[in-house]
């Protein structure tokens, strides 16, 4: 038996973000045989702030909050990423969402960097005034380093369009004018893009139709489990149902349910949302987020949070596919073990990239003032999505390796050309 400080020790690192981050960013580099001064430029984020943010909150009292926004990369263009709030969340979560954001941004060729950003703070125990002037006070503090041509902020964890319009009126209050491009996942009253609500479970599903090409089944014959019932998880799982998949398990924080059968998702879904819970849903099984991911089942999406499927679990996934809707669902430790179960990973930084994609659109829409239909950002999504899955697989094929490590490398020769042709690093 390992002790357990040792054992203690090695879950730490196994189950840092940043560590995961790092671990495929250097087998990527090393296999592309970066150049020594790229690497050393690329390995590290352009700009790290950490801000305390005084807040009223309705007992009078007034609460400090902790912040951060990590600028990983310009190289390709403004960066871009969301903006978290949890109890737990750390820097070194955020500086490896922002990696992961540049990453993305570059999988799909999207024009931009990354970024993210993050605030300590518990939403659920908070009133929505606390969480307006939590808001707007984290955005005032960093008005010198976002806009429309330098960071652009979107929805995460726990954020959603009405934290966008707080930033973008917060914004656009300094400026003295209405600045719609300052961020995405906006309401579409106020300048958002038709279609980004759904956008990141919509290119879920885009991707997850690809991949079960491979293997020659069709939606009815796929079973398909989704760990998250949020904006992410709820959208996948409900598009996926229409599109004729036979959904058996879907779960939030708190726990999950299963039928072998197929659930109603709609029906599922609202459940969720009138009680906020799944728990006593009729006509289901019960089962834990643990259980959940161990299920039988032909297409795994992991779409709640980091370090679901580590080297502990890994060797009992049962899945064919693991699509991967969140950041970071699977640590660096788990990647060999699926290799060798010969599961078929989407990676997370082109599984989820549906979203930016579309904040890219709305990004694109607001600086144009001109709006497309939904069905225009759904094709073009489509296109974007297919495209560069094929762009993955393809260079997983020529280069033998698997498709995590196709996806980082494909993406990092991308910055890094960018970053030599600008010669910046010079
Ligand atoms: N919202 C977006 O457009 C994008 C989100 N993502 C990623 O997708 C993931 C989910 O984000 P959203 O759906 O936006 O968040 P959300 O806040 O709308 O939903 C999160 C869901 O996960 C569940 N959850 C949270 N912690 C959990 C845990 N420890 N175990 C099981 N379930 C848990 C929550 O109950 C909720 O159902 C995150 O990793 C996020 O970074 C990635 C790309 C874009
Ligand atoms: O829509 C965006 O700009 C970023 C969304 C996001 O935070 C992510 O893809 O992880």
């Amino acid at each position: 038996m390992p002790s357990p400080m040792v054992d203690d020790a090695r879950e730490i690192k196994e189950e840092n973000p940043f560590e995961s981050m790092m671990s495929r960013f250097d087998r990527a580099a090393q296999l592309l045989d970066l150049d020594p001064d790229l690497y050393a430029v690329m390995r590290v984020p352009n700009r790290e702030l950490k801000v305390y943010i005084p807040v009223r909150m309705d007992s009078g009292r007034i609460q400090v909050f902790e912040g951060f926004r990590v600028q990983h990369n310009f190289a390709r263009g403004p960066a871009k990423g969301g903006i978290r709030y949890a109890p737990d969340v750390t820097l070194d979560e955020v500086r490896a969402l922002a990696a992961w954001m540049t990453w993305k941004c570059a999988v799909v060729n999207v024009p931009f960097g990354g970024a993210k950003g993050g605030i300590v703070c518990d939403p659920q125990q908070m009133s929505q005034g606390e969480l307006e002037r939590l808001t707007r006070r984290y955005t005032a503090e960093l008005i010198d380093i976002i806009g429309p041509e330098k960071d652009v902020p979107a929805p995460d964890m726990n954020t959603n369009e009405q934290t966008m319009a707080w930033v973008m009126d917060t914004y656009s209050m300094h400026a003295r004018h209405t600045v719609t491009a300052i961020v995405t996942g906006k309401p579409v009253e106020l300048g958002g893009s038709a279609g980004r609500r759904e956008a990141t479970g919509r290119g879920l599903l885009f991707v997850i139709n690809e991949a079960i090409k491979r293997f020659k089944m069709t939606p009815p014959q796929t079973r398909v489990v989704v760990q998250g019932a949020g904006n992410v998880g709820g959208t996948a799982a409900r598009l996926l149902y229409e599109a004729g998949y036979k959904v058996v398990a879907i779960s939030d924080i708190h726990g999950g349910i299963y039928n072998p059968n197929g659930l109603n998702i709609p029906d599922a879904l609202e459940y969720l949302r009138q009680t906020r819970s799944f728990e006593d849903y009729p006509e289901a099984e019960q089962v834990t987020n643990q259980e959940l991911l161990e299920l039988d089942c032909d297409v795994l999406a992991p779409c709640a949070t980091e370090n679901q499927i580590t080297s502990h679990n890994a060797d009992r996934l049962k899945c064919k596919v693991l699509a991967e809707g969140a950041n970071g669902p699977t640590t660096a430790a788990a990647d060999s073990i699926l290799h060798e179960k010969g599961v078929f990973v989407i990676p997370d930084i082109l599984a989820n990239a549906g979203g930016v994609t579309v904040s890219y659109f709305e990004w694109v829409q607001d600086r144009m003032g001109y709006f497309w239909r939904e069905d225009v950002v759904n094709q073009r999504l489509q296109e974007v999505m297919v495209a560069s899955f094929n762009d993955v697989c393809r260079y997983a094929e020529r280069h033998k390796v698997d498709t995590r490590t196709a996806a980082y490398m494909l993406a990092i020769d991308r910055v890094a050309y960018d970053t030599r042709m600008r010669g910046f690093y010079a």
